[in-house]
């Protein structure tokens, strides 16, 4: 009975090998009922995780090479006058073009941050022009894909192919083509940052980090430039969060660090300030006694540093009525767990992923170790009622 258990759902779970004798050889006489053990089985994202490296680091590949030429006519607004490049259409391009050659016979669902919607307007025929050819030169440059040269309507098709709503049920890859997209036009930090969702959990994530020095960032990490840079970090549920290089060195395991004195733990936050309440993530740190000033990154590089240790605490608390999108935290939150730390709401629930685009979730993300987590949360607590009674 068992077996037949498993034959039902082969096509559908990956099975670790270890399981297989599991299966074959029942310990004891007592039949376990197929529910039981279809629980107790641990699901492989091995293929998965693979496919989503390889699509992160050729969309990396993308990013950098804009970064360095980076044009004016590159740079658009959308109609929150947030900023969009040529290179968040080619990276996203890239990454839903390569899953889906990756996974020709499943179903594909992908809740991505952009679309081509802008790129319909008149005037656009050069920014397309300049996409794609910048999608076709990476995926030439890689070789490992086979393809004819890609048209500008298969470029905007593979762009548009980022428009699920994702959801509890079933799979979504979740993408942000480029996380921090202020920071990448000034230069400095950004992720490309894909998970994916399996019945509304995250069950995998991977961050490129093309300008993070190999090296801790602990301290000033702008005086820590002369390193070399480009760091890839991927996880898996129940597997642990590792590290490499973009260039393909050998993973590293990586853990949060182990600080338990608030005095001596160093604090992330958003660069930008219309991101996150500096003041507010200023009168938590005080209240902790925080010594070292805030460390101040672009994007879900944040998570990135925090899942090794380079810092102790991650503060978001953006302004009022902002609603986080799921493609900001998805992959960095899967990253710090895995490497043994935890990311909350600011009342200490757990990020919902299944709840479609947005996070619903009570203002605010705090991520830390297991040991700082309950006086940092003690801390933010007060620290809100403080400003709500202020107001
Ligand atoms: N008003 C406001 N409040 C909070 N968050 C906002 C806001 N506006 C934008 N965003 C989102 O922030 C993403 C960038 O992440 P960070 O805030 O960590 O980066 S930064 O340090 O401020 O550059 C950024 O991601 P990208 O658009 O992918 O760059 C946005 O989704
Ligand atoms: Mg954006
Ligand atoms: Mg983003
Ligand atoms: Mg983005």
């Amino acid at each position: 009975m068992t077996v037949a258990c498993v034959r039902t759902i082969t096509p559908v779970l990956h099975i670790k090998p270890q399981l297989i004798s599991l299966v074959s050889k029942p310990k004891t006489k007592t039949q376990q009922s197929c529910s039981v053990f279809v629980s107790s089985v641990v699901m492989s994202y091995d293929k998965e995780l693979a496919a989503a490296k390889k699509a992160a680091a050729l969309a990396a590949r993308l990013c950098q090479k804009v970064q360095k030429t980076l044009l004016q006519s590159d740079v658009q607004s959308k109609n929150d006058r947030s900023p969009v490049t040529v290179a968040d259409y080619g990276s996203q391009a890239l990454v839903s073009f390569a899953l889906q050659r990756e996974f020709p016979y499943e179903p594909f669902s992908l809740v991505a941050e952009e679309d081509s919607k802008h790129l319909h307007k008149d005037g656009t025929q050069e920014t397309i022009d300049r996409i794609t050819r910048l999608v076709n030169e990476t995926l030439a440059s890689d070789g490992s894909y086979n393809v004819s040269t890609l048209s500008n309507e298969d470029v905007l098709r593979a762009i548009d192919g980022g428009k699920s709503e994702g959801g509890s049920q079933g799979r979504h890859w979740v993408l942000d083509p480029i996380d921090g997209t202020k920071g990448f036009v000034r230069g400095d930090q950004y992720a490309i940052a894909l998970a994916l969702l399996d019945e509304g959990k995250v069950v995998l994530g991977v961050l490129a980090c093309p300008n993070l020095p190999l090296a801790s960032i602990a301290g000033d990490y702008k005086h820590s430039s002369e390193n070399e840079v480009g760091c890839l970090f991927f996880a898996q549920v129940g597997a642990g969060t590792y590290m490499q290089s973009l260039n393909g060195s050998s993973p590293v395991k990586v853990q949060v660090s182990a600080v338990e004195n608030p005095e001596e733990a160093s604090f992330f936050e958003s660069y930008e300030a219309a991101h996150s309440m500096h003041d507010l993530s200023s009168t938590i740190a005080k209240k902790l006694g925080v010594k070292a000033p805030p460390v101040r990154i672009d994007s879900q590089v944040k998570y990135g540093a925090l899942s090794r240790g380079d810092g102790a605490i991650y503060l978001r608390l953006p302004h009022k009525g902002y609603r986080e999108k799921i493609w900001d935290h998805a992959a960095g939150s899967i990253v710090v767990t895995e490497a043994g730390g935890i990311v909350t709401d600011a009342a200490g629930n757990p990020l919902d992923f299944s709840k479609g685009k947005y996070l619903d979730m009570y203002v605010g993300i705090i991520v830390t170790n297991q040991k700082l987590m309950p006086v940092l949360m003690k801390a933010v607590r007060e620290s809100l009622e403080e400003k709500a009674s202020s107001l």
